[in-house]
Parts: structure tokens; sequence; C-alpha cells
């Protein structure tokens, strides 16, 4: 049968979970996971003009500005017309959401609540492999050796905007900015919240949510929601 294409964002502070349960929904129900980290990051090692102007931002703990991010994500996700996808940390500002909605009819976003203290306990145990993205957590998901991937073999690191001092920054600052897009997405009658301390809690519900709604999705025609996008010279 055809299927219409299924697009969702997952949102929450950094370090919420949004990568752990992406990953899972991506592995269980086959969209495609994209991260706005992993573009910014593959922006910065290309050494691109938007690359550059990120990379000063995420050094001081600060959001990228809305017009460099839309630069780096609006074209990756022309890339992605043919598949249903699940957008991981975009958007994270009114401005974000607008241009976002602009081009592509979301069908779900996901908020994830977690307490304060949590994430920064959460943050200063991760660990990533550069290459892959692959994260892990000193106590949640350890590498099976210490400091290394457990596919590549090679060394893990911490991300600069995981340190103590940038993290700080960023939790301070995220309930103020994404109150205006959950509020968005609520009066567009698509926002699902979950709150907990514990993904493996939270999981199930997210789950069984994503099983009611996606069978009915590709019970539909096959189309895609997305418009082709202009982003020349708005750097
Ligand atoms: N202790 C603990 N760590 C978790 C849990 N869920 C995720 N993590 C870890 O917390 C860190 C942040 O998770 P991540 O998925 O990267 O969050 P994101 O910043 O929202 O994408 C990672 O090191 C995860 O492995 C959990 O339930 N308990
Ligand atoms: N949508 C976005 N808007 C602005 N900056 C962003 C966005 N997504 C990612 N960034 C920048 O990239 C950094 C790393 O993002 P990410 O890998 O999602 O990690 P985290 O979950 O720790 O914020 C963020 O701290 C922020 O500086």
């Amino acid at each position: 049968m055809a299927s219409r294409l299924f697009r969702a964002v997952i949102m929450g502070p950094p370090g919420s979970g949004k990568g752990t349960i992406s990953d899972r929904i991506a592995q269980s129900f086959g969209l495609k996971h994209l991260s706005s980290g992993d573009f910014l990051r593959d922006s910065i090692a290309a050494n691109t003009e938007a690359g550059v102007m990120a990379k000063a931002y995420i050094e001081k703990g600060l959001l990228v500005p809305d017009h460099v991010m839309t630069h780096v994500l609006l074209p990756r996700l022309e890339l992605m017309s043919g598949h249903s996808w699940l957008l991981d940390g975009f958007p994270r500002t009114l401005a974000q959401a607008t241009a976002l909605d602009s081009v592509c009819q979301l069908d779900m976003a996901i908020i994830l609540n977690i307490p304060f203290e949590t994430l920064k306990e959460r943050l200063s145990e991760r660990w990533v492999h550069p290459a892959s993205g692959r994260v892990y957590n000193v106590e949640f998901n350890p590498p099976r050796v210490k400091g290394v991937d457990d596919i590549s073999g090679e060394p893990l690191i911490q991300n600069d905007d995981d340190k103590p001092e940038a993290v700080l920054s960023k939790l301070r600052r995220y309930k103020d900015i994404a109150k205006p897009v959950m509020d968005f997405y609520k009066k567009k009658d698509i926002l699902y919240s979950f709150s907990g301390t514990d993904t493996d809690k939270i999981w199930p519900y997210i789950s069984s949510l994503l099983s009611t709604k996606l069978p009915a999705v590709q019970a539909s025609a096959q189309t895609s929601h997305c418009t082709p996008i202009n982003t020349e010279g708005i750097l």
C-alpha cells in the first residue's frame, strides 16, 4: 500500500535524551534521525562559511543564530524529501519553528521535560564518538572499554559544549526560548509532552504513541508535505 511520509520533531533541553530516544524511534519505526548538532558539526568539519560562524557560538555555549541554522538545516531537509524523518534539536526558537513550518507540514512535535539536576548530571557524563555521533554515558550506556568507541575502537571525546561552564549557560536560557515554540505546536494540536527522569520509563509511552500514529499515516496516499527551499544569500 502507498504510504504518506511522516515528519516529526523532538524537542527538549540539552541532555534530555533527544538523541537517545531518536535513535530508538529510528530503529523501531524506520524514520531517519536527523540531528541539528550533527549537521552543525559536519559544517564545522567541512569549514563552510556557516560552519565557521556556528563554531564561534557553540564554543561559547550559545545558540547559533537563526539565519545560520536555517541556512544549514533547510537544504539538508530538502535532500530528505523522499523519506520519513525525525528532526532532533531543531527548531529551538520560534523563528526556526516558523521557518520550518513555511517549508514543511509536521505530523508531530515531541517534547521531553526532564528536571534540571538530572540534565546537569547527564551532560557532564556524556562522551561521544565524533566521526559517527554515537553517544555514551558513564552510567546509563557505558562503552565496553572505558574511553573507546564500541564499533571503531577510536577514542571518545567530551564535546566542548558539554563541559560544565557551557552546560550551565545553555540550560539557563533553554526555558525562555522553548516556551513560544511549544505554544506554536500546541496551537497546531501536534504537541505531545513526556516528563520523567529516566529514558527507559518514558520510552514505552513514546513508542505506543507512535504505534498509533504511524499506521494511520502510512494508510493515506503518498505525498511529501515539504516544499523546495531557496536559501541562497541568506547568510
Ligand atoms: N543516567 C541516564 N543517562 C541517560 C538517560 N537517557 C539518556 N542518558 C544519557 O544522557 C546523555 C544525554 O542524552 P542525549 O540523548 O545525548 O540528549 P540530548 O542532548 O537531548 O540529545 C547521554 O550521555 C545519554 O547516554 C537516562 O535515562 N539515564
Ligand atoms: N536549532 C538550533 N539552534 C541554535 N543552535 C543550535 C541548534 N541546534 C544545535 N545548536 C548548537 O549546537 C550545539 C550542539 O547541539 P546538540 O548536538 O544538539 O547538543 P545539545 O543537545 O548538547 O545542545 C548546541 O549547544 C547549540 O550551540
